[in-house]
């Protein structure tokens, strides 16, 4: 049976959901697609969970992920190869659409803690596909494709080195006479530490480490290791492998640890597109060095999309829950409203909800701007590639850094508007927040990469004194006009933003410019302007995110139905409004904004809350997220919270008998004074 109050949110909604998730899922036909393939894995009993997880052990979680993955691969992969037919080959589209599949709805439905197969995938054969020969595609990238006899993972980070990746210390000496190179872990803070799937599951690795060729060190290059026998799963003599431990979240990834003794690879397993060993020991690069951290390029910008879902995840919770709990009359005398009717409560929800939205155009944008630049890059133009590659670094790592921080703080708001409820392992906050809070960390850390944007603006910004062609992300730093407030409230706050962020980005370099004339180096400089700098890179985020989000929006809006139109113009300009408000501070800083026009935004973002209010539950539903992906007893669709509670805590393994045996053991001799 239905929750009462959802269905009446249902039944007086003005749009209609189902149009929302036609849009949402990219057409009609790729609603029916999703759904029908989620419904043959969700219906499936082998993928039931008769035990919450949360109530598994750590090791048991691993097993029973491996288990599952396992099932799921095999299912998800005939399913995918008779959807691709002839065309069931590894690109870097289809490599994208599979790993989607993954780490999408679909794989966190049935896994909430994320599985150690996802980094086979996304690191493992996009780095193939980067950096390989054409060669070595053609002997590995077939076989890692399918998983035959290969299970990879990605090992760049180490014990000692994360962030810096010049640091890494992790050998290896090319050995010209047996045409092998040798690796080694050379002490405790040179092991692998991190890599997803590597502690009990990948048998291969794509290993980063400091190439030498006798005495000559030539920086750091990519080398496939086998670090598993593939038929006994045994580790390889000389490898020392194992899993890191319980973590905050993303329980299931298997992260482990890895260091080298002596371990031999021929000389072909270097990853050798942009950089070769020649047989007798000639080092030759012949690509452009930066190419090495591509998969990093490509992980950040698939990883604004991965946080987009987590959030209208918790969204979706967050809605439905405040649309079915009632507590605390807003009148006195009258009846408990819905706790969605609390403007404070709106004000928490639905500004996460639009992020949620533009960080969907963003990263539509995103995904299609870095096609662009892989297509040039191939082009070998190399100063368009080397310009092209900086711009595309320079966006994704803000965009990366901004909305994972965005994100996991969003997630953490809407846990906490659902109250005490909100806490409970069932409600799957805890999931969520655990891999979007991770994604904040993993492929570069959020000020780390929010640093090496600020460099970029930087040199923008004094290429802009010099009167050059700007890249698009950054051209609005030729505008050098104050704020004319007008009528377009979504143009003021944009504009706002985008002078906050040129003038942030101005203070930045008059920052490094003092420090220099203080006569500190450059490094020195820049680390003490850091802070200016990192909030310059934020500012730029801030304004390209709100000026994207427009600008797609208004290029799709005409196609779309005048219903599904109006909610997202809706939201779209909740979006931009609550970042002009959250990021007041800045904005008046840098602009003239008098009391009155900051009273019309929060006038109309208040407005836009009510405007939204009756949508609400139908806009959630309309991101079309099954129960499942939900994996929560306060956000499913019909609505059933307090039942859903108490079944779970009845199956909760603590509750299958009536006396646990510890009061035999402990209590009564306590209470009895026999301790
Ligand atoms: C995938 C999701 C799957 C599952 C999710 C579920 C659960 C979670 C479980 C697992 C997580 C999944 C995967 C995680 C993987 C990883 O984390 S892999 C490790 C990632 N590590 C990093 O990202 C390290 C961050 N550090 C760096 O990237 C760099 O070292 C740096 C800080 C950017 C470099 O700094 P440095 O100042 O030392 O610069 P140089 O190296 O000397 O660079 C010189 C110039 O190059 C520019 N640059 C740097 N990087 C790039 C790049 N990638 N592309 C283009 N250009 C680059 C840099 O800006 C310098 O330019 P200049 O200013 O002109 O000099
Ligand atoms: C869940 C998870 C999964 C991961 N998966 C993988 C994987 O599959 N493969 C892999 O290789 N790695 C993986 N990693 C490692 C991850 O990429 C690193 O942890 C991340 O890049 C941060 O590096 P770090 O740990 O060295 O942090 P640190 O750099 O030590 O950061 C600590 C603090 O130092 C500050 N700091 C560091 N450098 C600077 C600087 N230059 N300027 C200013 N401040 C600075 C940071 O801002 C931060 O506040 C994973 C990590 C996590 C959490």
């Amino acid at each position: 049976m239905m929750n009462v109050d959802l269905q009446q949110e249902r039944a007086s909604a003005t749009i209609d959901s189902e149009d929302f998730a036609q849009w949402w899922a990219g057409g009609k036909t790729n609603l029916e697609q999703r759904r029908s393939l989620e419904s043959q894995f969700f219906n499936d009993p082998q993928f039931d969970d008769v035990i919450p997880a949360s109530c598994l052990s750590y090791k048991e979680r691993y097993e029973h992920s491996v288990a599952r993955g396992t099932q799921f691969l095999h299912k998800l992969r005939q399913w995918f190869s008779e959807k691709q037919g002839k065309n069931n080959v590894c690109d870097l589209n289809t490599l994208q659409e599979f790993r989607f599949l993954l780490s999408g709805p679909l794989g966190t439905g049935l896994f909430q803690q994320s599985f150690p197969l996802r980094l086979h995938f996304s690191m493992f054969v996009s780095t193939l596909l980067n950096q390989g020969t054409e060669e070595q595609q053609r002997k590995w990238l077939s076989r890692a494709w399918h998983m035959d006899g290969i299970i990879g993972t990605y090992a760049q980070t180490e014990l000692g080195h994360g962030s810096y990746i010049r640091g890494l210390e992790t050998r290896a000496d090319y050995d010209a006479e047996h045409e092998e190179f040798i690796l080694n872990t050379p002490n405790l803070t040179a092991y692998k530490w991190w890599p997803g799937g590597l502690g009990q599951t990948a048998n291969m690795v794509v290993v980063l480490g400091q190439l030498y060729v006798g005495e000559k060190h030539c920086g750091l290059q990519s080398f496939l290791v086998r670090i598993r026998d593939e038929q006994t799963h045994e580790p390889i003599l000389g490898v020392d492998v194992g899993d890191i431990g319980p973590k905050l979240g993303a329980n299931c990834v298997n992260n482990g640890y890895l260091g080298f003794q002596n371990v031999r690879i021929p000389r072909d397993q270097m990853l050798m597109k942009n950089a070769q060993v020649t047989s007798d020991g000639k080092f030759i690069q012949s690509g452009q060095p930066l190419l090495l951290y591509g998969t990093m390029v490509f992980v950040r910008v698939i990883t604004v999309r991965d946080v987009m879902f987590e959030l209208l995840q918790a969204g979706t919770i967050a809605t439905r829950y405040s649309a079915v709990r009632r507590q605390s009359p807003i009148e006195p005398g009258k009846p408990e409203p819905q706790i969605l009717d609390h403007l404070t409560q709106q004000a928490k929800i639905f500004p996460q909800l639009a992020r949620g939205v533009s960080y969907r155009l963003v990263a539509d944008w995103l995904w299609q701007f870095y096609q662009n630049v892989m297509q040039t890059l191939e082009k070998k133009d190399s100063a368009l590639a080397s310009d092209s590659l900086a711009e595309l670094h320079a966006v994704s790592c803000c965009l990366k850094a901004v909305a994972t921080q965005e994100a996991s703080e969003g997630i953490d708001i809407l846990r906490k508007a659902c109250g005490g409820h909100g806490y409970m392992a069932s409600a799957n906050f805890d999931s969520i927040y655990g891999l979007a809070t991770a994604a904040y960390t993993y492929e570069g850390e959020y000020t780390v990469l929010l640093l090496q944007t600020a460099r970029f603006l930087v040199r923008q910004y004094v290429d802009s004194l010099k009167r050059k062609i700007l890249p698009g992300s950054v051209t609005y730093l030729r505008d050098v006009s104050r704020l004319v407030w007008g009528k377009d409230l979504v143009e003021n706050c944009v504009r706002s933003l985008e002078i906050a962020s040129l003038e942030q980005i101005r203070l930045a370099w008059q920052c490094q410019k003092e420090q220099r004339k203080r006569g500190l180096g450059v490094e020195q400089s820049n680390n003490l302007a850091g802070r200016q700098l990192v909030a310059a890179a934020t500012a730029h985020a801030h304004a390209f995110l709100t000026r994207t989000t427009v600008r797609e929006l208004r290029r799709i809006v005409s196609g779309l139905k005048p219903s599904v139109a109006g909610i997202l113009t809706q939201l779209m300009e909740l979006f931009v409004l609550d970042t002009f408000l959250r990021q007041a501070g800045q904005v008046l800083r840098w602009n003239s904004i008098n009391g009155r026009q900051l009273r019309q935004v929060e006038q109309r973002f208040e407005q836009l809350l009510s405007k939204l209010r009756p949508n609400a539950v139908a806009l959630v539903d309309g991101f079309d997220f099954h129960d499942r992906v939900l994996g929560s007893t306060l956000g499913a669709y019909d609505g059933r919270v307090y039942e859903r509670l108490m079944a779970e805590a009845r199956r909760n393994p603590l509750n299958q008998e009536t006396v646990n045996s510890s009061f035999y053991s402990h209590l009564q001799p306590m209470m009895r004074g026999k301790l």
